[in-house]
């Protein structure tokens, strides 16, 4: 429609203007922005207002490519996640729509102008969040002709007074019912009146009532066409029946109507108005012809009206544009709108129900395109971001996929992964789990602080030293050691060391690898009050004190714990080189990106800049707004904690050799995060592949895209082809290491929600560790170990085991007692379903691996069944958890040995080699305690030797 028609003869649009009603614009696109179709509009008189909602936005930016161009600028910039590259795209639309309309806004004195932008509808049931956005919205926005969309639900209502009283335009939406139309009216009254008692000009403010019309008709002709069914249907009740079609929403519009009209009567009104106050309008919202049977300009038509507002969508617009016929018609007829709602309830339909329905109904329809949108952002973010991210494939069998897929529908609509980053501790036990969640945030956080990093890389690089070596047990070392190994030594740094053993041969070796005096050393431990830390700290710095004088000692020595703990004050003694915090709300195995792993990666030289950005990247994906089924940390928590369900509860972890040793960081999150209260994953890691497997496995490919192994590949594409599921995860490049340490963190935390746990508490790594202490503080006073006998030994090998064990074995015994026979009797208690796992109190070195792996696939072959091996005590600190806590299905040798030499601690009566023994004993105590199948074989002499002999023993056993 030209300008110059427009003035010659107005359309039935143009028209309606004559009866005090004003057209809104139920549609916003990029494309009639900048095509200049929405200006013309304008121009043209023929809206005088836009509205927006969650719907519309997402036909805009998922159902069009207008908007990629915008986004791959906004992801090019930085990456961001999903709601927020939403929201700049929404924003800008709403401000750019805002500024067209100004003029009109301004023309008609704040009657007409305005363009309206709803709050998250995943906040309808939240009062305070809404008002917060609602505030947010309107400050980031920044135009007097906005209106924010508040929708009518009980938690709404209390925030359109608010902001009313705030000076804050609202428009609110999803109103049915009269009742709840009359509570919005009051919360706008009650809303100035609070506003005009603080001295503000309610000329100011401006509001609309955005009724749902079209609605009501598709739900009670609906079951009108029900009632039209029954058999026995009286000719009366059919008359009836079909005298209603089509005309409940109307009736319903017109009766809310008269309430306005009246209430712009009343005396409070009247104050108001007199102040200057602008009523609130009735705006007709879903005004677009559903039924194609009606006239598809029914509920413009119908519903003209002095000081009203309709909000049409573009059809609509179109067709009432070229045959709409404007008359007086909102006032029309009142009687009988009251008749037809009158004889709703005698034929059976209550209509108080069925806008109750819509509402709830209204609030999901918002939260599932918002949804829709949501996903769709992500996925043209992941197309931007390329390879940028790593990818996750995984193929399961059709049973546990039924089930992934349905427990990702309810996380999806029951806004679980909202709940996960609100800290909502009902997800898991309902306890403290709300303060354990500090690691959603530390990427952004250590983003937010690199200086101090890069000032750390910086003065490290600029010591004289060769070795850096990190004392420190599972959460605090099992990060640096994935640093250590992934990135190597890096050119122009001292090459990375970590201890996490007592055993005095491992202490020695470590030693004698490095010069003290051109060594620096992290201290690491959450607590502070851990023992291994503590005695190397002792250990290490009476050694340095000794190699280059008590005075410069501790600028050899940095510290990394918590605040306020034992070993900030010794580090404050001792006058360490640098004190690093960590987050008391992070527990260490949830601590890699925060200063537990990225303090060792920035001394090493890794450019932790680079590393934490692509692992923010992760974030991203598993952030708050990215449906369950597209974020990659909750479908991988939900596929593995269905797998546990499922009693699929081995998961075999497979990594590309240049990244290996994240299978043992893996193990100590998944194990110790899951496994208790008798569930749980156990993880295997590092067991020498086969095809043929028992149902009780789930396998992760971890696939470092730079450098492959091609056999790894083909034993997966095997397990794949034999139908065992499988997860693959392919990481670019070792600066995306950082992606995963989120992606397992976020699914190991979704996991334990899956399977009702506490995901962040390790009460039985606790239990051994008092068993320890006991043991150690007894041999300070007496200078023993309780003495111990063992049950039977043979070719320089002894066998321990508590009292239940001993009496099962030796009653299962099938001939003369022999270190077979023993053996025998105990493997023979593993059955399918179960796992078995070696436990080596030895140093752990290449050479005893290799003995143990071999023991491993032993009876991985003859039994069919994972196997696990763990190094003590540093397992202690990792799967230990889920050996004691988790289900008991695990069988488990215990070897522990003769230390060849010793290694004293100073200001202890104990030494390394008695605190390793103790530690074993006290583990081996908790196992029996827990009734687990457990069985200690001592090596009495050279342990190369015995575990030889042990292994030729257990291939004895199991002919
Ligand atoms: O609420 C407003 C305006 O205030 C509208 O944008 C409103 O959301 C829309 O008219 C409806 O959502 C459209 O509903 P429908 O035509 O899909 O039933
Ligand atoms: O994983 C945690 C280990 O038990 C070490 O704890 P820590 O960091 O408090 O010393």
């Amino acid at each position: 429609m030209s300008v110059a028609q427009t003035l010659t003869q107005p359309n039935a649009l143009q028209k309606l203007k004559d009866y005090h009603q004003s057209v809104w614009f139920d549609y916003i696109r990029r494309c009639s922005l900048e095509s200049g179709e929405l200006q013309e509009l304008v121009a043209d008189a023929e809206i005088q207002g836009v509205t927006s909602n969650p719907a519309i936005f997402q036909k805009a930016i998922a159902g069009s490519t207008d908007y990629d161009a915008a986004l791959s600028a906004l992801e090019r910039d930085h990456d961001q996640d999903a709601i927020t590259l939403y929201e700049q795209l929404a924003i800008a639309d709403i401000q750019a729509t805002a500024d067209i309309l100004k003029p009109l806004y301004d023309r008609t004195n704040r009657l007409d102008g305005y363009v309206s932008l709803e709050v998250s509808p995943y906040l309808a049931e939240e009062s305070e969040q809404s008002l917060q956005e609602a505030k947010r919205l309107w400050q980031t926005v920044n135009r007097p002709n906005l209106m924010i969309k508040v929708p009518a639900t009980p938690a709404g209502i209390p925030v359109i007074q608010q902001l009313i009283s705030e000076g804050i335009n609202v428009n609110v939406t999803l109103l049915f019912s009269q009742t709840a139309y009359l509570a919005v009216a009051e919360a706008y009254i009650s809303g100035l009146e609070a506003y005009t008692a603080q001295g503000g000009d309610p000329s100011h403010i401006a509001s609309v009532a955005s009724f749902f019309i079209s609605r009501i008709d598709t739900a009670i002709d609906a079951q009108i066409a029900e009632r039209l069914k029954a058999p026995d249907i009286d000719r009366q009740t059919t008359v009836l029946l079909q005298s209603l079609q089509g005309k409940v929403a109307i009736a319903n519009a017109k009766r809310v109507y008269q309430d306005y009209l009246q209430l712009c009567q009343g005396s409070r009104w009247q104050a108001l108005a007199q102040k200057g106050a602008q009523p609130q309008r009735l705006l007709w919202a879903s005004t677009g012809t559903k039924n194609p049977q009606y006239r598809d300009v029914l509920y413009v038509e119908e519903l003209i009206g002095a000081e009203t507002v309709n909000t049409i969508p573009p059809s609509t617009l179109a067709a009432f544009r070229d045959h709409g016929q404007p008359r007086a018609s909102l006032t029309e007829g009142v009687k009988e709108a009251d008749l037809v709602i009158a004889s709703l309830p005698e034929v059976g339909i209550n209509l108080d129900a069925v806008t109750d329905h819509l509402l709830a109904q209204g609030v999901q329809l918002f939260q599932q395109a918002f949804d829709q949108l949501l996903s769709a952002v992500e996925h043209k973010r992941e197309v931007q971001l390329g390879d940028a991210l790593n990818r996750q494939t995984y193929s399961l069998p059709p049973d546990l996929e039924a089930k992934v897929q349905a427990t990702l529908q309810d996380w999806q609509t029951t806004g679980k992964v909202r709940r996960l980053w609100a800290m909502d501790a009902s997800l898991w036990t309902g306890t403290d789990e709300s303060q354990w969640l500090g690691w959603l945030g530390t990427t952004e956080d250590q983003l937010a602080h690199l200086t101090t990093l890069e000032s750390l890389s910086r003065d490290v690089q600029a010591l004289d030293i060769n070795h850096i070596l990190l004392l420190g047990m599972g959460g605090s070392s099992l990060c640096p050691e994935v640093m250590k190994l992934t990135f190597g030594q890096v050119d122009g740094y001292p090459e990375l060391l970590v201890l996490d053993s007592t055993d005095p041969a491992q202490v020695q070796a470590m030693v004698d690898q490095m010069d003290l005096k051109r060594t620096l050393f992290i201290v690491s431990s959450k607590s502070g009050s851990t023992l291994e830390p503590n005695i190397f700290q002792q250990y290490f710095f009476d050694l340095v004190q000794q190699a280059i004088g008590p005075e410069v000692a501790g600028s050899r020595f940095i510290a990394i714990t918590d605040p306020g703990s034992q070993l900030q004050q010794v580090a404050e003694a001792c006058h360490f080189r640098h004190l690093f915090f960590g987050l008391p709300s992070i527990g260490g195995r949830y601590s890699a990106l925060s200063n537990f792993g990225m303090v060792p990666a920035a001394c090493m030289g890794v450019d932790v800049a680079q590393f934490l950005d692509a692992a923010e990247e992760m974030v991203h994906s598993c952030a708050a707004s990215v449906p369950a089924i597209d974020n990659p940390g909750v479908v991988l928590g939900i596929v593995l904690g269905e797998a546990a369900q499922q009693g699929r509860d081995k998961l075999t972890l497979i990594a590309s050799p240049g990244i290996a040793d994240i299978g043992a960081w893996l193990e100590q999150l998944l194990a110790e995060s899951t496994g208790k209260d008798s569930t749980g994953i156990i993880p295997v890691n590092q067991e020498p592949l086969g095809v043929n497997y028992d149902c009780d496995r789930i396998f992760a490919y971890i696939r470092l895209d730079a450098a492959p192994d091609p056999a790894q590949d083909q034993q997966v594409a095997a397990l794949k082809a034999a139908g065992h599921p499988v997860i693959q995860i392919c990481v670019t490049d070792a600066y995306q290491l950082g992606q995963e340490f989120f992606r397992w963190e976020m699914a190991t935390a979704v996991a334990g929600a899956v399977l009702n746990i506490h995901a962040f508490n390790q009460p039985d790594v606790e239990a051994s560790k008092i068993a320890t202490r006991q043991l150690t503080d007894a041999y300070e006073q007496t200078g023993l170990l309780p003495t111990e006998t063992p049950i039977f030994q043979e070719a320089g090998l002894q066998l321990f085991t508590d009292p239940d064990n001993v009496a099962v074995l030796t009653a299962s015994l099938s001939a003369e007692p022999s270190l077979c026979g023993f053996l025998h009797a105990h493997l023979s208690r593993i059955h399918p379903g179960d796992y078995f796992a070696l436990l080596a109190y030895i140093q752990m070195n290449e050479v005893h691996r290799e003995q143990l792996q071999i023991m491993r696939k032993t009876v991985c072959d003859h039994k069919q069944v994972a196997t696990c091996l763990g190094f003590g005590p540093r397992f202690l600190h990792s799967t230990g958890q889920a050996y004691k806590g988790g289900p008991n299905t695990g069988v488990f040798l215990q070897i522990t040995g003769q230390d060849e030499v010793d290694i004293p601690i100073p200001g202890h009566g104990y030494s390394f080699g008695v605190v390793k023994a103790a530690q074993a004993r006290g583990d081996f105590q908790v196992l029996a305690e827990r009734k687990r199948r457990v069985l200690r074989v001592h090596l009495v002499s050279d342990i190369e030797l015995g575990l030889n002999t042990l292994r030729v023993a257990i291939q004895g056993a199991l002919p």
